[in-house]
């Protein structure tokens, strides 16, 4: 381990994110009680430039009125090279009520963006005197926010959540798909005249989750736009849950209940990462920093893998 401790993610549930648009408030109360941990209300892409101002008081009216139980509540806010987003900003600081837990920064392509958007969030918290700090989460979606994903995971204490935005990361990647995620048909490799395909989404993941993991962010994959698609979904979110990611967004309502099984621990998971413990407690009294467990080789790095499970599972649970 290095001098520098990791320093530990947030501990809060961040299973399914899901989104709806800041102009369709009929679906907030849908939303509010779906079973989604976090809850991303959305000024950004999936509002028409002519709706935003309607959007937004219709996000800081809902923030107040709405139910939201205990779910973690976001808004998306315009990306920085429109000029939308200080509008955004100013707006939900100055008018929104304290319910507002977080911000969502898209397309961001560096730490001075986040800089930038924090200098103003402080300056309206100042101002308006208010007391519970906002906290930030963005979407590395751009060839620029991959290539300085670790200065961005590192710049700002308020930076509690990290996402892979498909759409927007391949078209600035210009990959040749319109797919949101997923098996995309053309990357594959050939054996024998038959295809295996492999999965494009996985280098930017990975480093997602390593510079999230070196920083303290929760590491979450982000949409999965064929909503017809059940096992697609799946298969991404799983892959995602193996490499180190915490949850996935859901950009319709029948994906919350995906995406919260494959990020809570089965029963079986929870049950033998408790068993490894007690094998190394065993090891431990008994003088020893490894033994066997069902057949294999488990030592003081296994018990860090079990805390992992069983923690998750514990997080969840409340
Ligand atoms: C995708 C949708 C436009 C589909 O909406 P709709 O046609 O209404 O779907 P259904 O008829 O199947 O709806 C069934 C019921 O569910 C309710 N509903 C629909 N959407 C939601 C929702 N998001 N949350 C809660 N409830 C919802 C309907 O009202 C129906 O209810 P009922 O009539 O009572 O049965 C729509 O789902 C949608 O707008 N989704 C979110 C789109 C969005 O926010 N996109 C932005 C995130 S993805 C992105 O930005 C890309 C990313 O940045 C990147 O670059 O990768
Ligand atoms: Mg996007």
């Amino acid at each position: 381990m290095s001098f520098r401790i990791q320093p530990a993610a947030p501990a809060r549930p961040n299973r399914c994110q899901l989104f709806g648009p800041g102009s369709r408030p009929a679906i907030f109360e849908k939303m509010a009680g779906s079973a989604a941990d976090v809850i991303n209300l959305d000024l950004e892409d999936s509002v028409a430039p002519d709706d935003k101002a309607e959007a937004r008081k219709n996000i800081i009216q809902a923030i107040g009125d709405v139910d939201w139980g205990n779910k973690t509540l976001s808004v998306r806010i315009n990306g920085l090279d429109t000029p939308y987003w200080y509008r955004d900003v100013v707006d939900l600081l100055e008018q929104a009520s304290d319910r507002l837990d977080q911000i969502m920064i898209p397309k961001v392509g560096c730490a001075g963006d986040i800089y930038a958007v924090d200098a103003l969030v402080t300056a309206v918290e100042r101002a308006k005197g208010r007391t519970k700090p906002i906290a930030f989460e963005v979407i590395i979606e751009s060839a620029a926010g991959i290539a300085h994903v670790e200065e961005i995971a590192a710049a700002s204490p308020r930076m509690e959540a990290m996402s892979l935005g498909a759409a927007d990361f391949a078209a600035s990647m210009g990959m040749q798909t319109t797919g949101i995620g997923g098996t995309q048909e053309n990357y594959y490799m050939i054996r024998e005249g038959v295809k295996h395909w492999s999965d494009p989404w996985h280098w930017a993941q990975a480093a997602i989750v390593a510079a999230c993991r070196t920083h303290g962010v929760l590491p979450v994959d982000g949409p999965f736009g064929d909503f017809s698609d059940d096992e697609g979904y799946v298969a991404q979110a799983r892959r995602s849950a193996t490499l180190g990611m915490v949850g996935k967004w859901a950009i319709h309502p029948k994906q919350v209940v995906l995406a919260n099984e494959v990020f809570t621990p089965s029963e079986e998971a929870v049950t033998e990462a408790r068993e490894i413990l007690a094998a190394m407690e065993k090891a431990k009294a008994e003088g020893a920093g490894a033994t066997v467990y069902k057949g294999r080789l488990v030592d003081i790095a296994s018990i860090k893998q079990a805390e992992v499970v069983v923690k998750q599972a514990e997080l969840i649970a409340g």
